[in-house]
């Protein structure tokens, strides 16, 4: 097989379609097809071709993504499948490596992505960078802490999501630098946020929506499907689905998940995509009531080490000397020295001894912040070379809140 790469336009659209739903086993619906063309950019795509026959395929979203310190731009990566009677023959290696080389000469530093399975990406130096939780709560087990916070001056007012979209946006507008791992929404993404198709609602019923706001304005915000159902005794065994919370505050967000767990007949509470941190973990008078599972949420690939390193911030002053090893783009395989302090830092290439080694996909897993790389020393990933010196850029990269983009492209 001879594989030719190359962008793919508007007129290989049904080709493309064909090729994902070959890969993912699955049909798209139209108005999730019409949707994905609508936030890609083509000039952005790649197809993988063995003569005139699409056989793999995949896209980059431009995202404006906060990592720690604030919003910088990142590679979203989506789309990627290849034709079953082509796997495992390198057509993934091929397209990875030249969306790679594509990143980096368009100067875009970091990319970012959601994986199907969680074995396929760190061979091109992808990284684990955020967690995820999924909650599965009884309503019997949603009493909160004493002492949580409440606010009189707010109240709650529960809207037609279609209709309280500007609010929605406000708020997420407000809260999204505040969390490494969110993206800009554009109106597109909106739409498919308030998607509301029967496709959409899996068996769920229509999109909820909950504000909690005050005099001043909106505060936060819930969205959420209840699915209603019966015991065979006749008792309520509905269950709420949530598909995304926002507070700007402790006492809105605390009051928009007392609202979530107290729904009238409702017995079960389920959310996915909660970061690693959240707040509901120290609300709750007992966390075991989360039944929480733990799964990756972003995976991150430093493109370009040099210009992806200063474009964070950092927790603690660190000047270190990093070797990083990385087979798939070489422009970053050396040795560079980070020098930052709280108020920005330098990388620069160095010819000095290494005070520490580790693979790429460790600078991606650590670069939101979320994975401390003294934890990947103890796995014997980090190779330190001067003594300290992982505990120094440990907690020069290590961030709060945890890095959580809730929301898979
Ligand atoms: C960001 C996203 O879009 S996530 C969505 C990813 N797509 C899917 O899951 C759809 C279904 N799967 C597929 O389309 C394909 O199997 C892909 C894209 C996962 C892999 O494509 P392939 O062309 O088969 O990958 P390729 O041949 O380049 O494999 C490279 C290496 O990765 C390994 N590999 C690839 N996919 C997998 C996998 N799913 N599980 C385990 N190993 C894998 C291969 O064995 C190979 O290993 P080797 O170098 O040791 O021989």
């Amino acid at each position: 097989m001879s594989l030719t790469l190359r962008p793919m336009t508007e007129g290989d659209w049904s080709d493309w379609i064909a090729v994902d739903e070959e890969a993912f086993g699955a049909p798209i619906p139209p108005h999730r097809e019409e949707r994905f063309k609508e936030n890609t950019e083509f000039e952005r795509s790649l197809g993988a071709y063995d003569g005139d026959l699409l056989v793999g395929a995949t896209a980059v979203f431009s995202f404006t993504m906060t990592v720690p310190g604030g919003p910088i731009p990142v590679g979203g990566v989506t789309a990627v499948g290849v034709l079953p009677s082509h796997r495992r023959r390198g057509v993934l290696t091929a397209l990875m490596t030249r969306q790679l080389a594509d990143l980096h000469e368009r100067g875009e530093a970091v990319a970012a992505l959601y994986a199907s399975e969680a074995v396929i990406y760190g061979r091109f130096g992808y990284g684990r960078a955020a967690d995820t939780m999924t909650f599965d709560i009884p309503r019997s087990g949603g009493a909160f802490v004493p002492h949580a916070p409440a606010d009189p001056s707010l109240r709650l007012r529960i809207v037609r999501p279609a209709e309280a979209r500007e609010v929605f946006e406000k708020v997420f507008d407000a809260a999204l630098g505040s969390r490494p791992g969110l993206y800009a929404r554009t109106p597109a993404r909106w739409d498919g946020v308030l998607g509301d198709h029967e496709a959409d609602q899996g068996g769920a019923g229509p999109l909820r929506a909950v504000v909690a706001e005050d005099d001043g304005g909106p505060r936060g915000y819930a969205l959420f499907r209840i699915k209603a159902d019966w015991t065979g005794n006749n008792l309520p065994d509905g269950e709420l689905r949530l598909k995304e919370v926002f507070g700007l505050d402790p006492a809105a967000y605390a009051l928009l998940w007392r609202h979530l767990l107290d729904r009238d007949l409702v017995s079960r509470i389920k959310a996915w995509n909660r970061p690693a941190d959240d707040p509901l973990i120290h609300l709750l008078a007992d966390a075991r009531q989360l039944n929480a599972g733990w799964l990756d949420d972003l995976w991150v690939r430093v493109v370009d080490v040099e210009r992806a390193l200063p474009a964070r911030r950092y927790s603690a002053p660190v000047d270190v000397v990093i070797e990083v090893e990385d087979a798939v783009c070489p422009w970053n395989a050396r040795r560079w020295r980070l020098s930052a302090d709280v108020s920005g830092a330098r990388c620069t290439p160095v010819d000095d001894a290494a005070d520490l080694v580790l693979p790429v996909s460790v600078l991606g897993a650590a670069y939101l912040g979320g994975r401390p790389l003294a934890a990947l020393q103890a796995a014997g990933v980090v190779r330190e070379a001067r003594a300290g010196a992982v505990r120094e850029l440990s907690a020069a990269m290590a961030w709060d809140p945890a890095p959580c983009a809730g929301l898979i492209f």
